[in-house]
């Protein structure tokens, strides 16, 4: 252990008693006015409009004041420790939970899995196919391909088990892949039934008899990756050193070769740059002030993009401005999602992009990009694919059952394994070479935050872009900032914060994000804010504009009127004409109910009205794919899905929506208890994700009874009345 992190973990105890590493900290004092419209006078932490950036941290970083970097990062580590512990116990909660119904109930275990096949892939990686006995499907669960997950034997509680990744999830069957062959006793195989398309049972063999338990698994890897690069940030000299600096306060951000506190950005050379600049998209007016705002700054800049305003596009463009001078860029975002969705708009404006990352963790249609799609194309790799064949032939004539007595087929075993050691070396040393080609001769590396440093050894970068930066922590920005010249941070406070499992490290600071640090010590002069947004009808918008944005937001003309009737083949009444719906279910005694084994809360007559909804929606002739449902608590998404059986349709929480569109959304708050208590809800930063995700009708269904003793909610339901959208539920047939 490092002796910082030892430092660390002994602090971590004063942590959660309250105190931060900050000696004389005055955390509560930065009021210093630095944005504009400042409607709030910073006596509610959890309100989170730009207008209330002045609220401080309740107990984070200062940002009146230079940050001392001894003090920083030990205050990050503390907050990775705390984080740690937080990750541990939950997983050894959730392992203790051995019988079946209970540990799947949670959704991130599969208990009683057979292995029904195997292949090698990429770098040597096996490749497990498992299913349930008989061709069973897979019970509901949370393990998405890219989870990292521990595989270990079911009928054995001591065992550790070894570390995989999700690479394919189908109703049957799931593949992990992992590094090692999880095989107890080689002696023991035996044919057995498994499972063949549709899940029919057919005579394929298990073809190792163990029977295995999927567990999701703590990412510790991570956890070390961001302290030894934080380690390195600490003691870094040189370019890298001053940007450490402007992050942290010491030194100034400059634009243009001026500091930003005390100059004006000359209008002259600004409206000089943006002249200069051969725009490869068309940007509207705040956008391409974005962009030569960016390509001014001379150490790190801001753009702040609320829903749909094209952040994801503004910044595409920047990069390919970067590009066009001759620079190297690396694009991160904390989600696969959110690099995916960069990706997409750069491959079209570039060629030479690479997209780093566990294959399995990538979109489909972006496959041809990702590094070990290019290294498998490369034509040197044939040898790499011949030396594979032999591999896997070697590895199917090892695990043949033996038949001898005498211990002749055992030394034979022995030596294949021995054999295919020797080759899995050789690949990997081939492989090598040719990623390091594939990455040097790459214009644009997109990565999440969590950075391969093998993979990336010693590549720097003239610009780091970090898209959703919000959703980062700021432990988990340090990889990538050591490895920048110039830093660009796009995201939006306003939605929601990175997740962090511990209400401790959450308390002092951590779910902050670096962005809205920067902002809160600098203001107006580090970002500029896209305000043109193209996905909302204006009402739909008009909501979060208001609480959200300081009343900024502005509909593009193609979007601001559109109505779900506009679309082909859906039947225009008024239900398709209005752009906004609620429907209040107070009075109904729709109680909200606590999900059996659970921690989640679900609605059975929110669910009974969303499915009405659904259904009037499908006979107006809008598609399943148009139509996304969110609910809150996971368990209310869990219990849609197995009520909703519309084909294309999508049901998941807030988080699984970020960044995302559709057409119809509906949303079912889910609360409703006698005592006004709403949990998460209370986070409005969920709320504003969850009410701006509708492109041409928003659907809301709650309880106002309970919702409405808050403030925010009792402006959400007034919008409603206002425009004419408030039904209560008794309105409505069978209710
Ligand atoms: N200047 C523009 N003109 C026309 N359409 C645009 C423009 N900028 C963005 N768009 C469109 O707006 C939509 C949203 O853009 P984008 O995905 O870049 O936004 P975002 O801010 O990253 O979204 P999110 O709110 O999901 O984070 C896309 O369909 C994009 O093509």
């Amino acid at each position: 252990m490092s002796s910082r992190s030892r430092k660390a973990r002994s602090k971590a105890k004063s942590q959660r008693e309250g105190k931060t590493a900050f000696k004389n900290s005055d955390a509560g004092s930065f009021g210093d006015g630095i944005l504009s419209g400042g409607k709030n006078n910073g006596s509610d932490s959890s309100k989170v409009g730009l207008a209330n950036l002045n609220v401080p941290y309740p107990e984070g970083l200062p940002t009146d004041r230079p940050l001392d970097p001894e003090d920083y990062f030990e205050q990050l580590a503390i907050w990775l420790d705390l984080e740690a512990e937080a990750e541990r116990a939950r997983l050894a909660k959730l392992r203790q939970i051995r019988s079946q119904r209970d540990a799947e109930s949670t959704g991130q275990a599969i208990v009683g899995l057979d292995m029904v096949d195997y292949h090698t892939g990429l770098a040597g990686r096996y490749l497990l196919d498992l299913a349930k006995p008989g061709g069973k499907d897979l019970p509901m669960n949370r393990l998405k391909v890219g989870s990292p997950v521990v595989l270990s034997m079911d009928d054995d509680p001591s065992d550790q088990g070894i570390a995989g990744v999700v690479s394919r999830r189908k109703n049957h069957s799931i593949q992990i892949a992992t590094d090692t062959f999880p095989i107890r006793d080689q002696d023991d195989l035996k044919k057995k039934k498994g499972v063949g398309k549709h899940g029919k049972s057919v005579q394929r063999p298990a073809v190792v008899s163990d029977r295995f338990r999927l567990d999701m698994s703590p990412d510790e890897t991570t956890r070390l990756r961001q302290l030894a690069a934080m380690a390195r940030a600490q003691e870094i000299r040189g370019r890298s050193g001053k940007l450490r600096d402007v992050l942290l306060g010491i030194k100034t951000p400059r634009v243009d070769g001026n500091p930003i506190d005390t100059h004006d950005i000359d209008p002259e050379s600004f409206q000089f740059e943006l002249n200069d600049i051969d725009f490869r998209t068309e940007l509207n007016p705040p956008q391409r002030d974005a962009v030569a705002f960016a390509m001014m700054a001379d150490d790190v800049a801001i753009i702040h993009g609320p829903p749909g305003t094209g952040k994801t596009t503004t910044i595409a463009e920047i990069i390919a401005q970067s590009v066009e001078r001759g620079e190297r860029v690396l694009a991160c975002a904390a989600s696969n999602t959110a690099v995916d969705n960069l990706l997409e708009r750069l491959v079209r404006l570039m060629p030479n992009v690479v997209r780093v990352g566990h294959p399995a963790r990538v979109f489909e249609s972006l496959q041809e990009h990702t590094l070990d799609a290019l290294v498998e194309s490369d034509p040197t790799s044939t040898v790499i694919k011949d030396l594979r064949r032999e591999l896997d032939q070697i590895l199917r004539e090892a695990n043949r059952p033996i038949r001898d007595s005498g211990g002749r087929e055992r030394k034979q075993r022995a030596e294949l394994f021995n054999e295919a050691g020797r080759l899995r070396g050789m690949i990997r040393s081939q492989e090598r070479s040719i990623v390091r080609a594939v990455i040097d001769r790459a214009d644009v590396i997109c990565t999440t935050t969590t950075i391969d440093e093998e993979l990336l050894s010693d590549q720097s970068f003239d610009l780091v872009v970090v898209d959703e930066s919000c959703q980062c922590t700021e432990p988990g920005m340090w990889q990538a900032i050591l490895r920048a010249d110039r830093l660009i941070l796009a995201g939006d406070h306003c939605q929601l914060p990175p997740t962090v499992l511990s209400d401790d490290a959450a308390r002092i600071g951590m779910r902050d994000s670096l962005m809205q640090r920067l902002v809160h010590r600098y203001g107006e002069q580090i970002y500029r804010r896209l305000t043109v947004q193209y996905r909302m009808n204006e009402s739909i918008m008009r909501f979060s504009s208001d609480h959200f944005y300081d009343s900024t937001l502005i509909a593009d003309a193609s979007v601001k009127r559109h109505l779900l009737c506009d679309l082909p083949d859906v039947e225009e009444s008024d239900f398709t004409r209005e752009p906004l719906l609620l429907i209040d279910t107070a009075g109904a005694g729709y109680e909200e109910e606590l999900e059996p084994d659970g921690q989640s809360k679900l609605n059975h007559g929110e669910a009974k009205v969303i499915l009405q909804m659904v259904k009037q929606l499908a006979d107006a002739g809008v598609t399943g794919d148009q139509i996304a449902v969110i609910a809150p608590y996971a368990a209310q998404a869990r219990n849609l899905r197995m009520r909703l059986d519309l084909d294309g349709i999508e049901i998941d929480t807030v988080d699984g929506f970020q960044g995302r569109e559709k057409e119809v959304v509906l949303i079912t708050m889910t609360r409703s208890n006698p005592d006004g208590e709403i949990g998460f809800l209370s986070d409005q930063r969920r709320s504003n994700v969850a009410l701006t995700r509708a492109k041409r009708k928003l659907i809301v269904v709650g309880d106002s009874a309970t919702l409405c003793r808050h403030d925010f909610y009792s402006e959400l339901f007034r919008y409603f009345e206002d425009a004419g959208a408030y039904h209560s539920v008794f309105t409505l047939d069978e209710h």
